[in-house]
């Protein structure tokens, strides 16, 4: 029986670049990623979001693209990675970093795909598209994908 944890991602873009940040430690130390977390009891998966953005990079929201959904599957865990992904063109304040992320801007076409999750480069061109997608991923440990789809929906 599989279980699943709901997680959220948040991919903050600007008209020539877009925000990582360097995961500082836990699940994916070491990679650059978008900003996310845990969703909470009691919140909504939106909430999470903003919560995680805030608490990770400094910024702040009024308006989330839902933009993506991953599912990941890790060979030997019973436990799903549940991912909802948004992208954010609107945001307030200076990115800051904070125990868990250092932020950084990237230019479009300087995107640091070695150093992320390697199902990245499969859905955030995407993502920078605004074409939303629904995406599995099936890894052997962290760092080799053994089975994955992707495709782009209407809705997410
Ligand atoms: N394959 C993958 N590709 C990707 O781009 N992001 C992934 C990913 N697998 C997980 N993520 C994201 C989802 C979420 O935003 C983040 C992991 O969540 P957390 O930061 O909450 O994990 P931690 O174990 O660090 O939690 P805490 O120690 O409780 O803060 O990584």
């Amino acid at each position: 029986m599989f279980t699943s944890k709901l997680l959220t991602l948040v991919l903050v873009v600007q008209p020539q670049r877009i925000l990582l940040g360097m995961k500082k430690r836990g699940f994916g130390v070491g990679r650059w990623n978008g900003f996310g977390g845990k969703v909470q009891p009691g919140e909504t998966i939106e909430e999470a979001a903003k919560r995680e953005l805030w608490e990770e990079s400094g910024l702040t929201t009024e308006t989330l693209q839902k933009i993506g959904n991953i599912k990941f599957e890790f060979v030997g865990s019973t436990e799903l990675l549940d991912v909802h992904v948004f992208r954010t063109d609107v945001f307030k304040g200076d990115p800051t970093e904070s125990e868990e992320m250092r932020p950084e801007w990237f230019a479009l076409d300087k995107i640091p795909y070695d150093g992320m999750w390697p199902d990245d480069y499969l859905w955030l061109p995407l993502l920078l598209q605004k074409k939303k997608f629904q995406a599995y991923f099936k890894f052997e440990g962290h760092d080799k994908i053994v089975d994955y789809t992707l495709e782009e929906v209407e809705d997410v």
